[in-house]
């Protein structure tokens, strides 16, 4: 608070005006044509003589004034219109008894003009104006203000009003007041030593304690310098020698006048002798950020990141667009928190670019909060509508095109780390998907998992209406085999044999991996071991069709079904609105000889599989990729022992991570990532660049930008692309290190030798090598597998093959011979676990053997 409230009566002289705004808030008289700069806080003084109008007030209110000050016969129209917080009421000691209840709870003080000022006066008015403001001007002439008079009456809790023309910057006045005298008369010290603890901040956050002195604080005020009382020092003008000084930008007391409270602009390496910003440890958080922004602009190295977003204000803006998106999104704290802090980056990247600091911020929102005329806060016509087409009607799946369009004219383009330069915290953030938190997809999926395993098929249907968008199917969603034969009308016939010859590759390389012959080991002679596989009976396999249908899918996982033996085979996939499943899925099936179509999607496809229901077969273990709802419904289901299921992996939105050297192909290598980013905006791709000079990335980038855009699904390409990284390394090791911790579901590598290069793959779901090996071959025809894992699984999955299909059982076979070998070493380590009846089975035997 403040010592006294500086009257601007007249023209004050600016050297005193500029003083006085330090010390503030100062009182205004409405009709005033004083110029004080906008953040000085400020009460504006509406006379008994003024012809301002309510609104005319309130303007002044909006305009960041922090209260009205008006007269006793402005305040019924006042009182009630304009927050109590915000008025005070102009009063003639004589008309105290004229108040009314609701003017008094109306207002948050008083200023009382008055000849009489003694404390016996302030303790009746504050006794009447019980817990609000008291500030007094008096009206004697022939009796100034005098620092003991200022003394006596912030003792008695009233704050003194001082006109301007009564106030002086010199010392030794005789008819005025001087503005340092008059600030520290009231102070009270109550250490021996009289000096009074000094709180030094910045944007409110504390910078250190200090000491101040009478003198200290009289030479602050004057100068606007921090200037402060060392305890072993005397006067100590900060950063006289270490040039850290400080701009003081306002002067506070505490509510008992005993220590003050000093906000400055500091400069130079900080506050601290450790040349730190605060004696209370380094930045953290956004004062942090602003650091190191302020340092990247000034001296960040060309080809940074950082620095190619001061350069590049289309790609600014669109991660701003982007981030802000992502934060609407956002659901959970801890995704609102990660979302957030994007923004904030981004946003004060802008400010950074623009010489805006956070300092200006707070004072724009503290302008903006003194607002009294609140707007309707509506939004402009293009967010309503971008909102509406992405908010979800009654929980049902958002339309395909749910999210705000991201600007078309903006650069397709991915973000670019150097991995050199990044902390392991940034490479850890590098190497995560940007696929929502697995716990608040899993609460999400429980509702619809439960539902149908207590609902069964009612509850299906009922799901597969709102979530599959198709409302026609009545009592069962299963189609049982044999499914109907396809004309060439239902089925384009080059389609057709496009799908025969991928069957056939795919067909050829699972066959081979089956397990068709027992393994036999004799480990002892006469002590046989073996392992042989059989059929996993009853599998689902899940073939999505969200935003694309995927034969190709059904031909992944029914091949392998199919080669492995397996009995039931429930193939689930989303129905067309009208309750009909694509022909081409229809006929993958057929192929693969599925015992039934599910016409089911997401969750609910996988509870139904997971747990059966009356006309669903229940399956023993849940195939298929699909989006998040799939994944995290195939997670929940494994866990629970009631459902008795196993999955696959967790195989969620495709990846692509491509390794290239100066040899690659910018255009092959821009389409390979193109191929997996269109699957959905969740798809992430990442360039992982070995020493590629800086015109083969911009060929790169130029070609992803072309190629998408000439692509058809570009739009879904707008919002992967941006999410997807460009990670620069010096060298085939540190790029294959890099790779190895993504684990990605794709790995391609366009290297100059890239077959040498294989032994140094660790974890990758499938890998393409050289530059004619396009993901695409792996996706549909090649014959390898397509369902892969995802999301740094590969570390610990393979992709779906014939055995995963298959399970083992072992066996043995010892002969009397053998039990003489192998029983005395049974019995010792039963007898060791003190398991005698081990121990006895063996012995008994081997009795009869003597
Ligand atoms: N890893 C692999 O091997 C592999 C292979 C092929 C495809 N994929 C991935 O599979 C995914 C396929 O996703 P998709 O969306 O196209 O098809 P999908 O069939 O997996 O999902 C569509 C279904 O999700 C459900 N759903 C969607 N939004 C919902 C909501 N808001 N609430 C409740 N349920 C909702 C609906 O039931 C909808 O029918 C893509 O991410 C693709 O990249 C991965
Ligand atoms: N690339 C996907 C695996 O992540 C599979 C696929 C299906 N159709 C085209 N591609």
């Amino acid at each position: 608070m403040t010592v006294f409230a500086p009257l601007l009566d007249g023209q004050v002289d600016e050297a005193l005006l500029v003083v006085l705004q330090r010390i503030g808030p100062v009182i205004v008289p409405a009709l005033s044509s004083q110029q004080i700069s906008g953040d000085v806080p400020r009460y504006i003084l509406l006379d008994h003589d003024t012809s301002l109008n309510l609104d005319e007030v309130i303007q002044k209110l909006d305009q960041g004034a922090e209260k009205v000050i008006v007269p006793l016969a402005w305040a019924k129209e006042v009182v009630g219109v304009v927050p109590a917080s915000r008025v005070l009421l102009l009063l003639d000691a004589s008309s105290v008894s004229a108040v009314s209840e609701t003017v008094r709870n109306g207002v948050s003080g008083v200023l009382l003009k008055s000849p009489a000022l003694d404390a016996d006066f302030i303790t009746s008015m504050s006794r009447f104006f019980k817990g609000q403001d008291i500030h007094v001007l008096p009206t004697d002439p022939g009796a100034p203000l005098t620092p003991a008079k200022i003394r006596e009456l912030r003792q008695a809790g009233a704050i003194p009003v001082i006109p301007a023309s009564q106030l002086t910057l010199a010392e030794g006045a005789v008819s005025q007041l001087n503005v340092g005298d008059a600030y520290t008369a009231p102070l009270v010290s109550d250490r021996p030593d009289g000096l009074y603890p000094t709180v030094v901040s910045e944007g409110g956050r504390s910078l250190g304690l200090v000491y101040s002195s009478i003198a200290s604080v009289k030479e602050s005020i004057l100068t606007g310098k921090g200037v402060y009382q060392s305890r072993k020092h005397g006067l100590w003008r900060k950063g006289e020698t270490s040039g850290a000084v400080q701009d003081v930008r306002s002067i506070k007391v505490d509510c008992d006048l005993d220590s003050l409270e000093f906000e400055v602009v500091q400069h130079g390496v900080g506050f601290c002798h450790l040349n730190r910003a605060s004696c209370f440890g380094h930045n953290k958080g956004l004062p942090l950020l602003e650091r190191t922004l302020q340092s990247r602009l000034a001296e960040a190295p060309e080809g940074s990141y950082t620095r190619r977003l001061f350069n590049d204000p289309a790609l600014l803006r669109a991660k701003i667009m982007e981030e802000a998106d992502e934060l609407c999104r956002a659901e959970t704290k801890e995704e609102v928190a990660f979302e957030a802090a994007d923004l904030i980056y981004f946003a004060l990247t802008k400010c950074t670019a623009a010489g805006v600091s956070i300092a200006d911020i707070e004072r724009s929102l503290d302008q903006k909060a003194k607002k009294v005329t609140r707007r309707p806060g509506n939004a402009k016509p293009q967010w309503v509508n971008a909102e509406a087409s992405s908010s979800k009607v009654n929980g049902s799946a958002p339309p395909a095109a749910a999210a705000p369009k991201p600007d078309q004219d903006a650069p397709i383009r991915m973000r670019t780390y150097t991995l050199s330069e990044c902390s392991p915290a940034e490479r850890a953030r590098l190497l995560k998907r940007p696929v929502l938190n697995s716990d608040a997809m899993i609460a999400k999926v429980r509702p619809i998992v439960d539902a149908v395993r207590t609902g069964g098929d009612a509850a299906l249907m009922k799901l597969v209406a709102q979530f599959d968008r198709c409302t026609v199917l009545k009592d069962t969603p299963i189609l049982r085999a044999p499914f109907p034969e396809l004309s060439d009308t239902e089925l384009d016939p080059e389609v057709r044999k496009a799908i025969d010859v991928a069957y056939a590759n795919v067909r050829t390389f699972h066959a081979a991996q089956a397990e068709t012959t027992a393994l036999r080991v004799e480990t002892m002679p006469g002590v046989v071991c073996s392992r042989f596989a059989r059929p996993i009976a009853r599998v689902g396999l899940y073939v999505p069709g969200g935003t694309a249908i995927l034969p190709s899918t059904a031909l992944m996982l029914g091949v392998p079904a199919q080669v492995a033996g397996c009995q039931e085979v429930v193939l689930a996939t989303p129905p067309r609105a009208d309750g009909s499943i694509s022909p081409e899925v229809m006929y993958c099936a057929k192929l693969v000889g599925a015992s039934a179509i599910l016409r089911a999607g997401g969750a609910q496809a996988v509870a139904a599989m997971a747990y059966g229901t009356e006309t669903v077969p229940k399956v023993d273990k849940i195939f298929g990729p699909g989006n998040q709802w799939v994944t995290a419904a195939k997670m929940l289901v494994q866990n629970d022992t009631d459902a008795l299921v196993s999955i696959d992996m967790p195989a969620g939105p495709s990846e692509v991570l491509v390794i290239a050297d100066e040899t690659c192909n910018p255009a092959f290598v821009a389409s390979d990532l193109l191929s997996q980013a269109e699957h959905g905006v969740d798809s992430q791709v990442v360039l992982v660049a070995v020493n590629l000079p800086e015109h083969t990335i911009s060929a790169i980038e130029a070609e992803v930008d072309a190629q998408a855009r000439a692509l058809p699904r570009v739009d879904i390409m707008r919002e992967s692309i941006p999410k997807s990284i460009i990670v620069k390394t010096t060298s085939v090791q540190e790029a294959f290190s890099f790779s190895n911790d993504y684990a990605p579901e794709h790995l391609i590598l366009h290297l100059a030798d890239a077959p040498s290069t294989v032994a140094l793959v660790q974890n990758a779901g499938s890998v393409f090598v050289g530059p004619y090996s396009p993901e695409s071959c792996g996706d549909y025809a090649s014959g390898t597998n397509h369902t892969l894992p995802t999301n740094g699984y590969a570390r610990q999955f393979s992709g779906v093959n014939t055995q995963s299909f298959q399970k083992h059982i072992t066996s043995q076979e010892i002969t009397a011979s053998g039990l003489k070998n192998v029983g005395p070493v049974v019995a010792t380590l039963a007898d060791c676990e003190g398991l005698g009846a081990h121990a006895n089975a063996v012995r008994i035997r081997l009795r009869t053997l003597q």
